[in-house]
């Protein structure tokens, strides 16, 4: 945990709750937890998902690796602590935005276990619904796509600690999905989530 520096800090409970929220925007919420190595497809996924979500009027925010180290998390490098604040903070604003009644899909390597189980407890301590989805692709298959460069600099040796090639990736044992990109096409992958989030009611049946 990580440790409460402000002392006479107080909860303020208002008079709107989920319920209220998710009457109102007619569907369920919850995170979903795109894990996998760069270049796998977790934000080709999560853009294609929110295109769909939203033409069926179920409001999903895209929150990116990329994106929030641009701004949020622009003090955050690539060391196992940062990566860990960095997945620490996300999921604090991912809960945010499901407590909003949206439907938050977070898109981060988030290499390590212990992180993502944190934000997973994180969620379910507050009854808020999490779903893991490792978008799993070979080495070989994100190196040979590498559509920022990344994996060439890295064997370079201009980038040091990239993900898969000299920094770990622990691979979920028990995600809620378990995507292959490097041999679904993109629209299974969506289907796949939208029949899991039909199966669970937090969007309406097709
Ligand atoms: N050293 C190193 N290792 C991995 N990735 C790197 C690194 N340096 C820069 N990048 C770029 O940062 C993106 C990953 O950021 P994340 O916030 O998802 O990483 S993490 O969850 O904190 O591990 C990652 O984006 P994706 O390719 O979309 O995953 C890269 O564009
Ligand atoms: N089945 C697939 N699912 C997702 N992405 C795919 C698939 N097949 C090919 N791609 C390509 O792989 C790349 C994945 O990049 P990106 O989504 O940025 O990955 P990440 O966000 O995991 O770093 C994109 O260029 C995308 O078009």
């Amino acid at each position: 945990m990580t440790e409460q520096k402000a002392t006479n800090v107080h909860w303020h409970e208002g008079d709107i709750g989920r319920a209220e929220r998710g009457k109102l925007l007619g569907h369920g919420a919850a995170t979903i937890w795109f894990t996998g190595l760069s270049g796998s497809g977790k934000s080709t996924v999560a853009v294609a998902l929110e295109g769909v979500l939203h033409e069926q009027g179920v409001l999903a925010y895209r929150l990116d690796g990329d994106n929030v180290r641009l701004g949020i998390n622009r003090n955050l490098g690539f060391n196992a602590e940062d990566r860990a604040e960095n997945i620490r903070r996300v999921g604090e604003v991912a809960k945010l935005f499901v407590d909003c009644g949206a439907v938050a899909l977070s898109s981060f390597i988030s290499p390590y276990a212990a992180d993502r189980d944190k934000v997973r407890a994180l969620h379910e301590e507050a009854g808020l619904p999490f779903i893991e989805v490792f978008v799993d692709c070979s080495l070989e298959a994100a190196e040979a796509r590498d559509p920022k460069g990344l994996y060439k600099k890295a064997r370079a040796g201009e980038i040091k600690n990239f993900t898969g090639i000299d920094d770990p990736y622990e691979a979920p044992a028990n995600p809620e999905l378990h995507l292959h990109s490097d041999q679904q096409s993109l629209e299974e992958e969506v289907e796949a989530i939208l029949a899991l989030l039909r199966e669970r009611g937090i969007i309406p049946a097709a």
